[in-house]
C-alpha cells in the first residue's frame, strides 16, 4: 500500500478574511514497510502537511491537490468518509503523549475506547492491550492500565500512546515530533519500538532530530511551505544538494558531527 501526495496546496483563511498560502506544491510518497522523515525549521508546514493527509486540518484551512491512498484520492472524499480512515488505516502518534491522554481517565479506560473505535471485540481487548503494552517495553502492563496519566513519565506516556496507535493495525502511521523532550536513551527505545510495532506500516515521521531522520529510509526537507529536496536518507545526509539542507543539518541536534565541518566548508 502506498501514500502518494501530489501538488498539495494548503490555504488558510485569516481573521480579516484574507487568504494565506501555508504549503505549496508538496509532493511525497511512502509505501508500507518504509519510513519517510520530514525535516524543516519551525513553521515550514510539516504539521499542516500531515494534518491534510489525515483529514485533520483546522477549520479555517483547506487543501487542494491529491492525497492518494491505495489508489483512492481521499482528498476528494467528504469529512465523514475521511474520518473513517483514522484509527483503522491511519494512526497518529502526537508530539506529547502526556497531552494526548485525558488526565482524568485511567489508561485502561482510554485504551478500551481506542479499541472500541478500531472495532476490536470486547473479549479480545484485554489480551491485545497487554500484548501492545509489552511490545512498547512495559514489564507490568496491568499496572499501567490501572494508572492515571499523571503517574507516568513523559517517555512512558509516549509509549502508551504508541501502543494505542498500533491497536488498529494501521497501514500508515504519522508521528509528529514524537521524540521532542525525551532523552537520547528513550529516543533509541522509541525508534526500536516504532520499527517493531509498525514493521509493515508506512511511517511518516516529522522530526527536528537528525539522528531520528537518519534512521528513516528517505528524508524530505521542507522550508517555507515548499519541498526543498528529498532523497534516500544516507544520500541526503552525506550529499545534500541545497544550501538550506546543509545549514539545517548543521543546526540539527546530535550525530553527524564529523560531517558538519565538511558541510559548512562546502556551503
Ligand atoms: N489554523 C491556522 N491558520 C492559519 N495559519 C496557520 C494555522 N495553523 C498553522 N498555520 C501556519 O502555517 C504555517 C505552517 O505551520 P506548521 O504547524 O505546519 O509548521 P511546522 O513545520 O509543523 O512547524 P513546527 O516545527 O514549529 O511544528 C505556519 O506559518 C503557521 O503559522
Ligand atoms: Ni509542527
Amino acid at each position: 500500500m502506498r501514500l502518494e501526495v501530489a501538488q498539495l496546496h494548503i490555504t488558510a483563511q485569516m481573521k480579516g478574511g484574507t487568504f494565506s498560502t501555508v504549503v505549496q506544491n508538496i509532493c511525497l510518497s511512502v509505501e508500507t514497510g518504509k519510513r519517510l522523515a520530514i525535516v524543516g525549521q519551525s513553521g515550514s508546514g510539516k504539521t499542516m502537511t500531515a494534518m491534510a493527509i489525515l483529514g485533520l486540518l483546522p477549520e479555517n484551512c483547506s487543501a487542494l491537490g491529491h492525497v492518494v491512498w491505495n489508489g483512492i484520492d481521499i482528498l476528494s472524499l467528504n469529512a465523514r468518509q475521511r474520518r473513517s480512515y483514522l484509527g483503522t488505516d491511519f494512526a497518529l502518534i502526537p508530539q506529547s503523549g502526556a497531552d494526548f491522554l485525558n488526565p482524568s481517565l485511567k489508561v485502561g479506560t482510554q485504551f478500551r475506547e481506542v479499541l472500541r473505535r478500531a472495532r476490536i471485540e470486547r473479549s479480545l481487548q484485554g489480551t491485545l492491550m497487554h500484548r501492545l503494552l509489552s511490545g512498547t517495553g512495559f514489564d507490568d502492563p496491568a499496572q499501567i492500565l490501572r494508572s492515571y496519566p499523571f503517574q507516568l513519565s513523559g517517555g512512558m506516556a509516549q509509549r502508551v500512546v504508541m501502543a494505542m496507535a498500533a491497536a488498529g493495525n494501521p497501514h500508515l502511521v504519522i508521528a509528529d515530533e514524537p521524540t521532542r523532550g525525551i532523552d537520547q536513551e528513550n529516543i533509541r527505545v522509541f525508534l526500536a519500538n516504532l520499527n517493531t510495532l509498525f514493521k509493515d506500516s508506512a511511517i511518516l515521521l516529522i522530526t527536528h532530530d537528525i539522528s531520528v531522520a537518519a534512521a528513516c529510509d528517505e528524508i524530505l526537507v521542507m522550508n517555507d511551505g515548499h519541498v526543498i529536496e528529498s532523497a534516500p536518507a544516507r544520500i541526503l545526509l552525506q550529499h545534500p544538494k541545497a544550501k538550506y539542507t546543509r545549514r539545517l543539518i548543521c543546526n540539527l541536534p546530535t550525530a553527524y558531527t564529523s560531517k558538519k565541518e565538511a558541510l559548512i566548508n562546502d556551503a
